[in-house]
């Protein structure tokens, strides 16, 4: 499938001396002069920036922008902030060298001793910089804690005019079995983010608009690309769900887990590498002090959920009503994971115990939910803790009955049940789409595991995944369907707890308990 050009905004060409950011920055589509110059008189006076609901659809690229400039603005305060830490480090230790606790007794060759009145007239001028610089150094934490703040409330204006669930279509490129059968490629890209394709029984093509489009030419590393912001956004704080749906053997497990290194190394990987590169670039730079990350994965077969960590194969139990609104009972988890070679080793762990087997269309076919979340807490300079969490999702194939062949009952079962928790997983949206009072999150294992990360302030992005042969086009119809349903949701809320209703709380605290 050929991509088309990328949309490129326009440069505005107007001269304001007033301005907070330069004229180039602005983009020419915002139109609303008077909105946008409010917005710019907020900055000026809060030198903060306002809300996400006072920004028009137009301004999101101011907000990208501004959000841009704080990033720099951040690194070089962090540069200076450790040139000072450096500084101040030095005169410490020639403090420590050059005062009368600097150990030259005993020393076989002793450094030749000043006379005292020099040496405690270097002392004073050593401990009036240290000051000086321990004065400097508390200012620039300051500034630095302040501009780290705004860069967070940047960054998730930004992920949030992006959209509550973002929708990207992945098409893989046609198996070798495909080509040698004969295969035609069934699904054409539209340029913008959609695709055409001629649903069957109908003469004229459907069209389906999404956020983006991942053709044969995009390798993982295009992927990876379109979710490192919400990574950025997790360890931020805030709940975010990468997912992949699709029929089965379109390359969902392709995109979400892939190779472990290499170029086709997919989401989860470069997921892991992302978060403690981003971990280590704030405490090194002194915008957070400390932070601790631990991880678990679940699989979802037959309507139950099971634990994949440890010896594997353990029973879990969702309880809900609590301060986390789901609480998962009975799954293990590796806590004070540390290093990034650690968190692949579970994750290459956690995904062999996945159930597979062999299916008409995929010879390593996943016939279970497969969910990995990753918690990380963090700690700042003010003793501020934030929790957020990555949760990846590799949705078991969706395959429709007609087309197993003659199978036995135990496929069968297994294909019911995956088709009715996908079909739950789209009453969810749905309900959320049209921001209904009830959410059916309980109405499945799976929808209830996820509820804190769709519902409330939580971001996710959803890649639909598709053949793009002929003779699976209705399967890729569908789901192109599921996928443009899930788009337009809008956010619920600022917190990260799912709502569940009184009712729903008080009875049956923990009917999702192993059967
Ligand atoms: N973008 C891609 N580029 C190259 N090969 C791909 C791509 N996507 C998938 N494949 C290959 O297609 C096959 C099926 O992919 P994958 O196992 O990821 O499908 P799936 O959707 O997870 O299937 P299931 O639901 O049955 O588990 C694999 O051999 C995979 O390597």
């Amino acid at each position: 499938m050929e991509q088309g050009p990328q949309r490129v905004l326009n440069d505005n060409d107007n001269d304001d001396d007033n301005e907070v950011v330069d004229n180039d920055d602005y983009c020419s589509a915002c139109a609303d002069l008077a909105h946008r110059d409010n917005i710019k008189h907020s900055i000026l006076v809060d030198n903060e920036v306002v809300d996400n609901d006072d920004y028009c659809s137009a301004c999101a690229d101011l907000a990208h922008r501004d959000n841009v400039k704080h990033s720099i603005l951040v690194q070089k305060l962090q540069s200076q902030f450790e040139t000072y830490a450096l500084r101040q480090k030095a005169l410490i230790a020639s403090l420590i060298e050059w005062g009368p606790i600097s150990p030259s007794y005993g020393d076989p060759n002793p450094r030749p001793r000043l006379e005292a009145a020099e040496e405690d007239k270097l002392l004073d001028t050593l401990n009036e910089k240290l000051a000086e610089l321990s004065l400097e150094n508390g200012k620039l934490r300051a500034s630095l804690q302040r501009e780290v703040r705004s860069r967070k409330r940047l960054h998730n204006i930004v992920q949030d005019l992006k959209g509550k669930i973002r929708v990207f279509v992945r098409v893989r490129p046609l198996s070798s079995g495909e080509e040698a059968a004969g295969c035609q490629h069934a699904l054409r890209y539209g340029g913008e983010g959609s695709v055409l394709a001629m649903p069957e029984g109908r003469l004229a093509m459907k069209t389906w608009d999404f956020d983006g489009v991942l053709g044969v030419a995009d390798g993982q590393v295009d992927v990876f690309r379109e979710v490192q912001g919400l990574v950025v956004s997790a360890v931020d704080g805030h709940n975010v769900c990468l997912f992949a749906y699709g029929q089965t053997g379109s390359g969902k497990t392709h995109t979400m887990f892939g190779d472990v290194e290499g170029p086709e190394a997919g989401i989860s990987p470069r997921a892991a590498g992302e978060i403690f590169r981003v971990l280590e670039r704030n405490t090194e730079g002194g915008a957070m002090d400390s932070w601790s990350l631990s991880v678990t994965m679940l699989e979802i077969y037959n309507d139950q959920i099971y634990c994949l960590m440890g010896e594997g194969g353990k029973k879990v139990s969702l309880k809900f009503g609590g301060k986390e609104g789901v609480e998962i009972v009975g799954a293990e988890s590796q806590d004070e994971v540390v290093s990034e070679a650690e968190l692949l080793a579970v994750l290459s762990r956690g995904s062999e115990r996945r159930r597979t087997s062999s299916t008409a269309m995929n010879a390593d076919s996943s016939r279970s939910h497969m969910v990995v979340q990753v918690k990380i807490r963090s700690l700042s300079l003010t003793g501020k803790e934030t929790t957020g969490k990555v949760t990846i999702v590799d949705l078991a194939g969706s395959e429709r009955l007609s087309k197993l062949g003659k199978v036995g009952d135990e496929q069968l079962r297994e294909t019911r049940s995956i088709n009715k928790s996908l079909s739950s997983l789209g009453d969810v949206i749905a309900a959320l789409k049209k921001k209904s009072s009830h959410i059916p999150y309980r109405n499945h294992p799976l929808t209830a595991l996820l509820s804190d990360s769709l519902g409330g302030s939580s971001k996710s992005l959803l890649f639909v995944c598709c053949s793009p042969a002929d003779y699976n086009r209705s399967e890729s119809v569908s789901s192109l369907d599921f996928g443009f349903r899930c788009r337009g949701v809008g956010g619920g809320g600022d917190n990260n707890v799912p709502k569940f209703s009184k009712k729903e709380n008080e009875s049956g605290r923990e009917n999702m308990a192993p059967r």
